[in-house]
């Protein structure tokens, strides 16, 4: 297991039907960067992120996540078909059949990541503390019997957990919102929640889908701060998508760039923004699509 890579995603492929949305993509993201998903539209971004977080069962190759001290296959989680070679060894096969009927997308957030979404969804009926609670609710002591009897173990986790909630909303700057209604903060006040929900489940890597969509100027400045606690303080890695040149070169240690479901370039802002087939991709973009690299 890489102790450099917190991610290795390896000829990653997923089709739809007769779609090849990604085809052998490959990349790795180290450990404490910040790193962005970038590329036109229809790219495959939001797919691969689908494939990271498991809302979708790849086609093909491989996720390893390398966090909480373990290796994590994030397909294998997910439940793949049975192999040949599972029908010789039992153990392979017991594990097989776990996965297959308890595996799914909270194994790949238990073991460590954690995402946000294009289009926000939080609780919007529940109020703001009530979201980052919910968040959590994995991994607080939360037995029918010690709910009822009120056990010390069980007033200590739930302590625990509004001790959390309200530090991650203090660092989203949103603890004056705490008992307001999730549907009711702007925009940019429901995308920073979303960010602090997805801390509340302790990620060592974050992926953020177009965190900055609808921002202002000093929202989307406010935001890359932000980031950068999260990777400073924090140790969390960070993995976004953004169609915001300007903060992604900003903040970014690292970018992949997808076009038509391939990785088309890797490296610093400094390579990507001189990258001739990364300029030809945009320019080839959506007519009307601002760019500017
Ligand atoms: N569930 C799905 N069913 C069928 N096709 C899909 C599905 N999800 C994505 N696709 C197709 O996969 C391709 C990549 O889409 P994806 O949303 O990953 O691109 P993207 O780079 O995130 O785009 P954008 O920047 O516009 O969000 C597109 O052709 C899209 O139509």
């Amino acid at each position: 297991m890489s102790q450099e890579n917190i991610l290795e995603v390896e000829n990653l492929v997923m089709h739809f039907g007769g779609i090849k949305a990604l085809n052998d993509v490959t990349f790795n993201i180290k450990r404490g960067s910040v790193s962005a998903l970038i590329g036109p539209n229809g790219a495959g971004k939001t797919t691969v992120f689908n494939c990271l977080t498991g809302f979708y069962k790849a086609t093909g190759g491989s996720i390893l996540l390398n966090a909480g001290n373990k290796q994590t296959s994030v397909v294998k989680v997910l439940g793949e078909k049975f192999k040949g070679s599972d029908f010789i060894n039992p153990a392979a096969f017991a594990e097989r059949v776990k996965y297959k009927m308890f595996g799914g997308s909270h194994l790949v957030n238990r073991a460590g990541l954690a995402r946000t979404f294009q289009n926000i969804r939080l609780f919007k009926e529940m109020s703001v503390i009530e979201n980052l609670l919910v968040a959590q609710h994995m991994s607080v002591q939360r037995s029918m019997i010690s709910g009822i009897l009120n056990t010390a173990s069980f007033k200590n986790s739930e302590e625990a957990a509004l001790r959390k909630a309200f530090y991650w909303l203090e660092v989203v700057h949103l603890t004056e919102f705490a008992n307001r209604l999730a549907g009711e903060l702007s925009y940019g006040q429901q995308r920073r929640l979303e960010i602090a929900r997805s801390m509340c489940t302790n990620p060592e890597i974050i992926c953020l889908d177009e965190p900055a969509a609808g921002l202002n100027p000093s929202e989307t400045e406010a935001l890359a701060s932000m980031i950068r606690v999260l990777r400073d303080e924090h140790n969390t890695t960070v993995l976004l998508i953004e169609h915001d040149m300007g903060m992604v070169m900003n903040i970014s240690d690292y970018i992949v760039v997808l076009d038509h479901g391939e990785v088309i370039a890797k490296g610093g802002p400094d390579d990507i923004k001189s990258n001739p087939k990364v300029i030809a991709a945009y320019l080839g973009a959506e007519e009307g699509e601002e760019v500017s690299l």
